[in-house]
């Protein structure tokens, strides 16, 4: 199994579970407020690593996939709505960023 797919099963079994026990049943336990302001740490982290820390990039950025992995299970989402998502966008015609959006 793909390390992102099995990290999102992990990610799964961790909601309802007992807090005190595992640093993802906490984050799910405080909300998606908490959730979303880690994932902003996280992306502000990986920011300043790309710019001034170039050796801590991938542990960086693979602290933003797993609490971006957090939020969009917390929303009943998951990777394969992202990699749909993405699909449809490849499939659109001269990669047309507008046209690849939704009309809002
Ligand atoms: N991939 C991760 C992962 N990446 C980052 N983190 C945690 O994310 C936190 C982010 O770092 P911070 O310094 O900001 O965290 P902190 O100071 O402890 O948190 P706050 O008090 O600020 O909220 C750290 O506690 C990291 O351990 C992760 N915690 C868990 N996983 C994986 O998630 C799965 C479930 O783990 P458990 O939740 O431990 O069961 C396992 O596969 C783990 O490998």
């Amino acid at each position: 199994m793909d390390p992102l797919d099995r990290l999102e099963a992990t990610i799964l079994a961790r909601r309802g579970a007992d807090p005190a026990g595992s640093y993802t049943a906490s984050l799910f336990a405080k909300g998606r407020p908490k959730i979303a302001q880690k994932l902003g740490e996280e992306a502000v982290e990986t920011v300043i690593a790309a710019m001034a820390q170039p050796d801590k990039l991938v542990s960086e950025a693979a602290d933003l996939v797993f609490h971006l992995i957090v939020l969009l299970a917390d929303a009943g989402l998951g990777l394969d709505d992202v990699r749909a998502e993405l699909s449809r966008r490849d499939g659109v015609s001269g990669h047309d960023e507008k046209a690849a959006r939704p009309a809002s």
